[in-house]
């Protein structure tokens, strides 16, 4: 199936919203819109979920697009890697979290990433986690929660068509062979990562994989050695900073950061403990759609949430943080042995010498990392910035 609107020329309104809580929002009509559907996402209906709702709310609302039904991994990447950006206003993806970090990644390998990084990019969820579609209905609407996928996909979708944008913090990661990373969601440690990595295989029966993935870990509960240090947010926001390669391109510098074999500078935090259960690195506010793990997170704070857990806690203990996260009330529990921190930049160096690392849902190599945030260098498109009702109660 390969379905094409035409491309219509329409009028581009921008327009500051004021009365928004948030000043860095913007109306943007959507004009021509690229949609990105990976069909086996989820549990494998990525393709119905576009054509039973998705569809009928851009054809209502004028909006122009072209599908992209992805064949594999990766061909999201080369495709925005060499694709006209000037043919598009908004990038929407389809489908889970771990095509939108392709589609961003593949737009941070261009020569012109800086121009490229700022097209807009939606999410629709079609995954089994939905982790940014569930960040951004709550940031739109944070007292309407949802009881189900469907509900978030109209919600997203009834943002993607109103055309709000509002700017999203990227952090760039990187990993022992000196790969560089730019992830928009997570960095996960010790247990969050192998719940993500292990429930994969129950991701047909949706959001529930990770309660089940939970409580099968809990039972094999594990502790992992590793060194964690990071740089407290109290430095002043960080502003882009580039430098040429020589030719024409920029790069995007991580001055915060050393290189990861000299050690940390004496502004960081050196956390004394080595034994974890785990580490979370988050930086929206949702980790899952049933899973508030950030509650004071907002797509551009200029902040990374982390948070750790240390050995000693009990099975019942952990479980309990996790339901709570339900909810965003972990923080609430009064657990000695989780610990919150809002960094700007952090390294993690497992001692374990077998593991996990999950970037943003997807597996990375195993080994120590270092990450940055760069605040605001991307565009988040189905935002919204006032108490409109949700789109079930405009409806009716
Ligand atoms: N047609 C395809 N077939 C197989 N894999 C694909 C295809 N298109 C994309 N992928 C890859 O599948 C992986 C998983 O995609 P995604 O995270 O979007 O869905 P998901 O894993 O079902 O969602 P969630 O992370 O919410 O469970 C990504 O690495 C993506 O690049």
């Amino acid at each position: 199936m390969r379905a094409e609107s035409e491309c219509v020329k329409c009028e581009s309104q921008i327009v500051e919203p004021g009365g928004g809580p948030r000043d860095t929002f913007k109306v943007r009509r959507p004009c021509r819109v690229m949609i990105l559907v990976n069909p086996n996402s989820g549990r494998g209906q990525a393709l119905q979920l576009f054509s039973g709702h998705v569809q009928t709310m851009l054809t209502e609302a004028s909006v122009p697009y072209k599908l992209v039904i992805t064949e594999a991994k990766n061909h999201a990447r080369e495709l925005v890697r060499k694709v006209d950006l000037t043919q598009w206003d908004a990038l929407v993806i389809l489908s889970g979290d771990g095509l939108l970090f392709e589609v961003i990644n593949g737009l941070m390998d261009r020569e012109d990433w800086q121009q490229a990084i700022q097209t807009p990019l939606g999410i629709l969820p079609g995954g089994s986690g939905n982790a940014l579609a569930a960040s951004v209905h709550h940031y739109s609407f944070p007292s309407a929660g949802f009881s189900q996928t469907k509900e978030l996909l109209l919600s997203c979708g009834f943002m993607l068509c109103k055309g709000l944008v509002g700017s999203m913090d990227l952090v760039s990661v990187h990993l022992s062979s000196r790969q560089r990373l730019f992830s928009f969601l997570s960095i996960a440690w010790g247990f969050v990562a192998d719940v993500d990595v292990e429930s994969e295989k129950y991701r047909h029966v949706g959001p529930i994989r990770f309660l089940m993935g939970t409580l099968v870990r809990l039972a094999t509960l594990r502790v992992y050695q590793g060194r964690l240090a990071y740089l407290p947010n109290t430095i002043s926001k960080t502003s882009v900073e580039t430098q040429s390669d020589g030719n024409t391109k920029a790069l995007l510098l991580d001055s915060l950061l050393p290189s990861l074999d000299e050690p940390v500078p004496e502004s960081w935090t050196v956390v004394k403990e080595e034994d974890f259960v785990l580490v979370l690195a988050i930086y929206q506010s949702h980790l899952a759609e049933d899973l508030w793990a950030a509650p004071g997170a907002l797509p551009d704070d200029g902040a990374i949430h982390l948070f750790y857990v240390v050995a000693g806690i009990s099975r019942p203990a952990l479980l309990r943080l996790f339901l709570a996260m339900e909810k965003g009330g972990h923080l609430d529990c009064g657990c000695p042995y989780l610990v919150y921190e809002k960094v700007k930049a952090f390294r993690l160096e497992p001692l374990t010498p077998q593991g996990m690392i999950a970037v943003d849902g997807e597996t990375v190599e195993y080994g120590p990392l270092q990450a940055q945030v760069h605040p605001g260098i991307g565009l988040l498109a189905p935002m919204c910035p006032t108490s409109l009702p949700p789109p079930s109660l405009c409806r009716s």
